[in-house]
């Protein structure tokens, strides 16, 4: 990464007949960087994405590459929309070499298809109509790739893509950032989020309400690591915890013991054990992205588990919870 700016908004407004898209967004993305942009449905993401790539008007300063984003060299940008439908009968190694005979110059077809883990003839000689869902979204990230761009817009790019593509397509922009690409990318899975970006976008209503890398956000926004405490009799823990200092919540068979370090831990079971409280498991959560976006957006994430957490049983026990996939069912219908 470098500090060249690649994108930029400043005071970016747009309206839809009234209703307000975009209220007044300014950012910068430097070259190199991966940037994602997160926000509840219909927080201005696309809007934004529409904006900084020229196909969309907005009042403000929307620069790319040096130059207003309408008048940007479309040779170096590669754009995702979140919408895509391409011609339903072209094979994906069709439509992947039709897009890049919009450039001078483009990528080897195979190479991209390759890329997106499209390369098997069986893959790439199939109607984009009979694709599946994944693979015709891995279809149209290639179209992005295919003219080599220098900055990418990829609009919620995993949507609908198994977690092995997902883990290949994730480490595809890895690269591509390394080499120099600025990858800018709207998502609603967390975890794609805190993989990729080096830094992070909130929008809501609109408005970028925080920005930072995912550790700032968490630092800054995520709350208090916690302990939860749950067994069937558990409210007896409620008073030896306080005694012993923590704040304590007292839910349905669980105690919520607020703001308890990983040093404090011991301190806390050891009140349970002292007061012969027994319990059936101890979760110990560090707030994470997923908890930034509960806490600025009061909304919580489709599939949200506890990332983060661990869980002891009683007998002492370690199991890791696996992380829950946020990924929509957005389709992809329209034109390009
Ligand atoms: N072409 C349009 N005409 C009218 N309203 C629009 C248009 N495009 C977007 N909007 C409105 O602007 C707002 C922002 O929409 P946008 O698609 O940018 O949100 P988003 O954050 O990308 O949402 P999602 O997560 O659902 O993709 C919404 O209220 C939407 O209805």
């Amino acid at each position: 990464m470098n500090d060249a700016t690649v994108v930029r908004a400043v005071d970016a407004r747009k309206s839809y007949d009234g209703a307000v898209a975009l209220d007044g967004v300014s950012l910068d993305v430097r070259e190199g960087e991966v940037f994602g942009l997160i926000g509840p449905n219909g927080a201005g993401k696309t809007t934004l994405v529409r904006a900084l790539t020229g196909t969309v008007d907005a009042e403000g300063t929307l620069e790319l590459i040096g130059e207003p984003a309408g008048d940007s060299d479309r040779s170096r940008v590669g754009l995702l929309p979140q919408e895509f439908g391409p011609p339903a009968r072209l094979t994906a190694r069709e439509l992947v070499a039709y897009y890049g005979g919009l450039y001078d110059e483009s990528r080897p077809v195979d190479d991209v298809l390759a890329d997106v883990g499209l390369a098997a003839d069986a893959d790439a000689d199939t109607w984009y109509e009979n694709l599946s869902g994944g693979q015709k979204r891995r279809a149209c990230v290639a179209t992005a790739l295919v003219n080599d761009p220098d900055v990418l817009f990829l609009d919620e790019p995993t949507t609908g893509i198994d977690p092995a593509g997902r883990r290949a397509l994730w480490d595809l922009l890895d690269a591509l950032a390394d080499s120099g690409v600025t990858v800018f990318l709207t998502s609603h899975s967390m975890e794609e989020v805190e993989r990729l970006a080096d830094r992070v976008g909130l929008l809501r209503g609109g408005e970028l309400v925080a920005v930072g890398t995912p550790a700032e956000l968490v630092a800054d926004h995520g709350g208090p690591a916690r302990l939860v405490v749950s067994g069937p009799e558990i409210e007896a823990g409620a008073e030896p915890l306080r005694a012993a200092g923590f704040g304590v919540e007292v839910g349905a068979d669980e105690l919520v013991v607020g703001d308890v370090s990983p040093a404090e831990l011991g301190d806390a079971v050891a009140a349970l054990a002292d007061a012969g409280v027994g319990y059936e498991s101890l979760t110990w959560t560090e707030p994470t992205l997923e908890d930034v976006y509960l806490r600025l957006t009061g909304e919580e994430f489709e599939g949200a588990a506890t990332p983060g957490a661990s869980a002891v049983g009683g007998d002492g026990d370690r199991t890791g919870i696996e992380r829950g996939d946020a990924t929509t069912a957005a389709t992809a219908e329209a034109e390009r």
